[in-house]
């Protein structure tokens, strides 16, 4: 990126936690980016429409079964911003005075934004949703920068093979930790990893952090919603409460760095500020360290590989600190080694892990589960899975899977002859399988992707 040219930027989810903060870095850097597109569900049109009035991007895309409704409420809203806006206020970004950007709203709305021309696609919409997006941009060739790990824990090998050489940037802190503690790296470079022994992953634990089940089964949604060390949306946050999102970030390594599952790591660090380290053969361990800030792997990602100046503050090594370093419980959380089961399963098996959670997770944020049942029922869908485990699956099988475990896993929780089924009431006698489950039908289909999965909704919406 070097030389005059601003990369042009399309930011999917720009609304959220991730989303925002990256408005932030493009709009501080009007010499480095330009915004081509913003795209967003119908959560906050009023954000969108301010963020369409700051950055001026060519396409807003917002995510609807209501088309109508959501144009009409976000020209309006943007006719208010606006106002707001009104004389003397200069144009804030170069790009300031462009005519309105062409709005494009429906199902699948995010994922035509993402097809616009652009040099960089942002994919930080939340869970499964994300998904076209991410196909999308890697078949247009473009530059993924991707917050979006459940895409490609989801499409698994169908997400690699499908993209190129240096096409994939990770913006989550653990993976933009380990891509920086490997010089020169680019994406599936298999020689920057040569003298690699193992990757450790950092993890903060969560809220329950060194709680048992017992004390788990008490827990309340606002509890869970209390991240330790970082604000993020709902379902990061949750998934960081039940150490799901330990899991697919292991399998996220995985697929990123071509390292084996048996050679990623996980350590608890409740400070967050080691974001992961990469131990190589020789036996010294390189660790990446920052307070805990997203804008600083965001702002690498959208400039990769060079670095911006002055993102976010350093750690202050005038004062003391205290950085521990511990092993996981996994038996309080079997979370991470479902995930690796579901990883090594292969095939479908890692989708199913996905929207089981992000299911199970949405029926305890309405108070139909206990914490401990979100990993139970995760087991025991992923036991009753007979959808394609291997190598070779399709699409349609992604698509199928997801859809399946969504609507097995209330199944489950609604069953009430099921042992997964754990109510409040029931929270003292929590169900044992969790960490019971053994392993897949594996079935090895054929390849070829021909059609998008429909996009699924997150949790806390999704009931
Ligand atoms: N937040 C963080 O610090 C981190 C997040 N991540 C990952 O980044 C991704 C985003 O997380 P986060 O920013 O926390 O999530 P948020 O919930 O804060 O934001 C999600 C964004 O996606 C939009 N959105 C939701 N559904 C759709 C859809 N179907 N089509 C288009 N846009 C949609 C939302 O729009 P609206 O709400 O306006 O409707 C919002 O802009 C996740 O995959 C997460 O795992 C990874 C590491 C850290
Ligand atoms: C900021 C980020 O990358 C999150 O995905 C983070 O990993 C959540 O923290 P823990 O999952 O370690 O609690
Ligand atoms: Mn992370």
């Amino acid at each position: 990126m070097s030389g005059t040219q601003a990369r042009r930027v399309v930011v999917a989810g720009s609304t959220g936690s991730i989303g925002t903060q990256a408005i932030d870095v493009i709009a501080a850097h009007p010499d480095r980016f330009r915004a081509a597109g913003l795209a967003a569900g119908e959560g906050n049109i009023e954000l969108l429409a301010r963020q369409t009035r700051l950055l001026r991007p060519d396409v807003v895309a917002i995510t609807t079964t209501r088309p109508d409704r959501a144009a009409w409420q976000f020209h309006a809203a943007l006719a208010q911003a606006l106002e707001e806006a009104a004389p003397p206020a200069a144009p804030i970004h170069p790009s300031a005075a462009k005519p309105q950007p062409m709005l494009i709203t429906g199902p699948d709305a995010a994922e035509q934004a993402a097809a616009r021309p652009c040099d960089l696609v942002l994919n930080a919409v939340a869970g499964a949703a994300g998904l076209p997006v991410t196909l999308t941009a890697l078949e247009r060739g473009r530059l993924l920068a991707l917050a979006n790990k459940e895409s490609l824990v989801m499409g698994g090998p169908l997400i690699t093979g499908l993209a190129g050489p240096g096409q994939i940037i990770p913006v989550d802190s653990e993976h933009a930790a380990i891509a920086h503690c490997l010089p020169g790296w680019t994406y599936r470079d298999a020689a920057a990893l040569h003298p690699v022994r193992r990757l450790v992953l950092t993890c903060s634990g969560g809220p329950f952090r060194g709680y048992d089940r017992d004390r788990l089964a008490a827990v309340t949604p606002e509890q869970a919603l209390d991240h330790p060390t970082w604000r993020m949306g709902p379902l990061n946050t949750l998934n960081s409460a039940t150490l799901v999102n330990k899991g697919l970030e292991i399998i996220e390594a995985h697929l990123l760095f071509g390292v084996p599952l048996s050679a990623i790591e996980v350590v608890v660090h409740p400070q967050s500020v080691i974001h992961s380290m990469v131990e190589f053969a020789d036996g010294s361990t390189l660790a990446q360290a920052s307070p805990p800030d997203m804008r600083l792997p965001i702002a690498a990602a959208l400039a990769w590989p060079e670095r911006l100046c002055g993102i976010a503050p350093a750690i202050d090594w005038g004062r003391s600190h205290t950085w521990t370093l511990q092993p996981l419980d996994e038996r309080a959380f079997p979370t991470v080694r479902l995930a690796r089961r579901a990883a090594g399963a292969g095939g479908t098996y890692a989708a199913v892990y996905n929207a089981a959670a992000e299911q199970a997770t949405s029926l305890f944020l309405n108070g139909t589960i206990t914490f401990p049942a979100i990993g139970d029922l995760i087991a025991d869908v992923m036991s009753s899975s007979s959808h394609p485990g291997g190598t070779g699956i399709t699409l349609e099988h992604v698509q199928a899977a997801d859809t399946w475990a969504r609507a097995r896993t209330r199944q489950l929780a609604r069953d009430t002859s099921a042992p997964a089924r754990v109510t409040r009431a029931q929270a003292t006698n929590p169900h044992p399988t969790a960490e019971g489950w053994t392993g897949p039908t594996a079935v090895t289909t054929g390849n070829g992707a021909s059609s998008r999965p429909t996009p699924q909704t997150a949790a806390g919406a999704d009931t």
